[in-house]
């Protein structure tokens, strides 16, 4: 960390909390990925799902988003972390409400800030398939991207995989019955990792556990890669929207809210330009300098 102190804010989104640096200034985040685990350590630092960094735009864009989560990895990107930034910028620059070209990992992302004080993203398109998408799991039902069965402690999850720029395994059931939220969560902190660092998943992923309310409600937790069970995934509230169209949970003619455990986010998957539109909050928490 630079010796001179590290201004930041804390935002969060739905409880997702981040630690916000202005770093436009010089194309290289001034923090490492260990120090962002120190930062991230809630006992001994700041306390965060991750640290996001507001560097130099790339092209024709605003500004470029970079990340580490909060055991120092870096994902491609983060929804409720880039509504985040979108309002820490906007604060930062005292900015009316406004959209912003956000250059990050997984591409082009376009947050814009709404009246209302909620902000919507356009997220792109999702990626079905893919380098990212593991190919190992086997097909169960004539295809190889929707419901592939993995087998876990004895029991066999039905997952789909799909990739918003990070990979996301969707699972809807399991042994062949609806998942259930309220029963998982006994033993959730054994059961995440096993798929986060299963085999099949050589970049590690991203784990989303889904109940349908109905055709446009749905219930969720997550596990997340690098930063384990939190209280919500923008992009995996994207991912499992998509999952849930391709299984035939969830229409795709109407908005879905995916009720996480922080709070509920509103995911639209549009059919006429195919890209996911995300709608949720974004907070500050508070303001402060680290020294090292
Ligand atoms: N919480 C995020 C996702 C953050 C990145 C993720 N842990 C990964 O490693 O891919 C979100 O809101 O999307």
């Amino acid at each position: 960390m630079a010796a001179a102190p590290l201004k930041f804010s804390k935002y969060h989104g739905l409880g997702n909390d981040f630690i916000l640096v202005d770093n436009r200034h010089s194309k290289d985040p001034v923090v490492t990925p260990e120090q962002a685990a120190k930062i991230c350590d809630r006992n001994f630092g700041v306390g965060g799902d991750g640290v996001i960094f507001a560097l130099p735009p790339v092209g024709d864009t605003d500004f470029t988003m970079r990340i580490y989560n909060s055991d120092g990895s870096e994902p491609e990107m983060c929804g409720n972390g880039i509504r985040c930034l979108a309002k820490f910028v906007a604060d930062v620059d005292k900015s009316a409400p406004r959209k912003y070209k956000i250059h990050t990992l997984a591409g082009l992302i376009q947050p814009e800030l709404l009246a209302d004080g909620q902000v919507r993203v356009d997220m792109g398109e999702p990626i079905l398939e893919g380098p990212k998408v593991p190919t190992t799991l086997a097909p169960t039902q004539g295809s190889t991207v929707v419901k592939q069965d993995l087998v876990v402690d004895g029991r066999t999850y039905q997952v789909t995989c799909i990739s918003m720029g990070n990979p996301h395994a969707v699972i809807y059931s399991c042994d062949g019955k609806p998942i259930k939220i309220d029963e998982l969560r006994k033993d959730f902190a054994t059961l995440g990792p096993k798929f986060e660092r299963n085999a099949v998943f050589p970049a590690r992923t991203n784990t989303e556990f889904v109940e349908v309310v109905d055709r446009s409600h749905v219930r969720m937790v997550v596990w997340e890669r690098g930063a384990g069970a939190t209280l919500a995934c923008g992009t995996g509230a994207c991912a499992l929207v998509v999952a849930g169209i391709l299984e035939g949970h969830v229409d795709r003619s109407k908005t879905c809210r995916v009720d996480l455990p922080g709070g509920p986010l509103q995911i639209e998957w549009r059919e006429s330009d195919n890209h996911i539109y995300m709608t949720g909050p974004a907070e500050l928490v508070f303001s402060g300098s680290l020294h090292a």
